[in-house]
């Protein structure tokens, strides 16, 4: 098997505007190997940078050969929430982050927000939505991208005026896919599909949301066997493709004080995981459970948000208990770190592109 690099480029030209179910799995397999021995992805770990190890062809490193970790290295996608992003540095190229809450908590919507993110910092996200359909996913992008100043209220409802919802639509075009779900939930076909997103459209950020919407029948074992064994490979995938995946994990239960021992099925899950956050809408319920919980006092920092991010795993810096409060702005979708922030993204001709590298503590 050989192929030049530019008949690579020009395979993956083709691949890019094909259905990846249209792609037999035999090519697939094909696809990757080319892309292994081509691209810019070595099939090494590449957590740390990819290079750390030298090539040895046996089933242990000495320690001389293993080079420092060198941070410099790590490429993170930052979220957007300072607090957040000062605490884990953002989210590392290579790791699988769980995202967890309640119902109607904010997960999808936070998630959707990373995405544009993402794309203010010339990452590339793909966006898997079991639950909801694409139009609605696309609709609240343009909203948290767009912000206040451009969204118009039409009845009850906002959307985006004209003009700006096409810079939008320019400006996010090649930067935030959504997956079709039309090619279904069945896990071989999602993993298939992760492929072609990492090697095809080179995606760095892969939300999958959620894991209840994916049928993962064609894997062995029982429920929760088969999720443990998901989130094994999705880690692996993560690490190997050098992508962020960013996974939603819904509770056990529906009710109540949520905590990370609460998600999913069997601890396997939180524990493959390198990141695991919850969010929490900060209403009666969380005050009342907070207050038993932490002994919280009525005058409690996070009171004064609407949402509540909770780093409850963090493995690169062991960060637990980590709170993140968040101001849920309605108009625009978006959760904000200050009452009235106003945030630019790269769309808007005349503004600076968002960025703000200041950690928060
Ligand atoms: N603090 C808040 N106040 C008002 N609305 C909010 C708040 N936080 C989130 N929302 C809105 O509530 C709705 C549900 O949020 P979202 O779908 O993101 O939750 P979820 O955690 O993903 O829920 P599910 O588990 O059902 O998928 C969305 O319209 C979202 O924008």
């Amino acid at each position: 098997m050989s192929i030049t690099r530019d008949e690579y480029f020009r395979l993956r030209e083709i691949y890019a505007n094909m259905n990846p179910n249209d792609i037999t799995d035999a090519e697939m397999k094909e696809f990757i190997q080319y892309s292994e021995m081509l691209s810019r992805v070595p099939g090494a770990s590449v957590l740390f940078g990819g290079d750390q190890f030298r090539q040895v062809n046996r089933m242990f490193y000495r320690i001389d050969e293993i080079e420092a970790v060198d941070r410099s290295k790590l490429v993170t996608v930052k979220s957007g929430i300072t607090a957040i992003d000062g605490r884990l540095h953002g989210f590392i190229k290579g790791e699988l982050t769980i995202v967890s809450g309640t119902n109607g908590s904010g997960k999808s919507t936070w998630l959707s927000q990373v995405a544009v993110e993402a794309a203010a910092q010339g990452f590339t996200s793909v966006i898997f939505s079991g639950e909801l359909p694409a139009p609605r996913v696309k609709e609240w992008l343009m909203l948290q991208a767009a912000g206040p100043d451009h969204i118009v209220k039409d009845g009850w409802a906002f959307h985006v005026e004209s003009g700006a919802a096409k810079r939008i639509t320019e400006w996010m075009r090649k930067k935030i896919f959504i997956y079709n779900n039309e090619n279904g939930t069945e896990i071989g076909r999602v993993l298939k599909a992760l492929e072609y997103f990492a090697l095809v459209l080179g995606v760095d950020v892969i939300v999958l949301d959620n894991l209840m919407s994916m049928n993962l029948k064609s894997m062995g074992g029982d429920k929760y066997e088969r999720q443990a064994e998901l989130i094994l490979r999705l880690s692996e995938f993560a690490k190997k493709r050098n992508v962020h995946i960013f996974f939603v994990c819904h509770p056990r239960k529906a009710m109540g004080f949520l905590r990370k021992d609460d998600i999913s099925g069997t601890a396997d899950i939180t524990n493959a995981a390198d990141n695991v956050l919850i969010v929490h809408r900060v209403n009666n319920d969380f005050k009342s459970r907070t207050k038993e919980f932490f002994k919280w006092g009525d005058d409690a920092e996070m009171y004064r948000y609407s949402n509540a991010i909770e780093v409850c795993k963090n493995r690169d810096l062991g960060v637990q208990d980590a709170f993140a409060g968040t101001y849920f702005e309605e108009c625009s979708k978006r959760f904000l770190n200050a009452a009235g922030e106003a945030k630019h993204y790269g769309w808007e001709p005349e503004k600076e592109e968002w960025n703000d590298g200041t950690p928060f503590d």
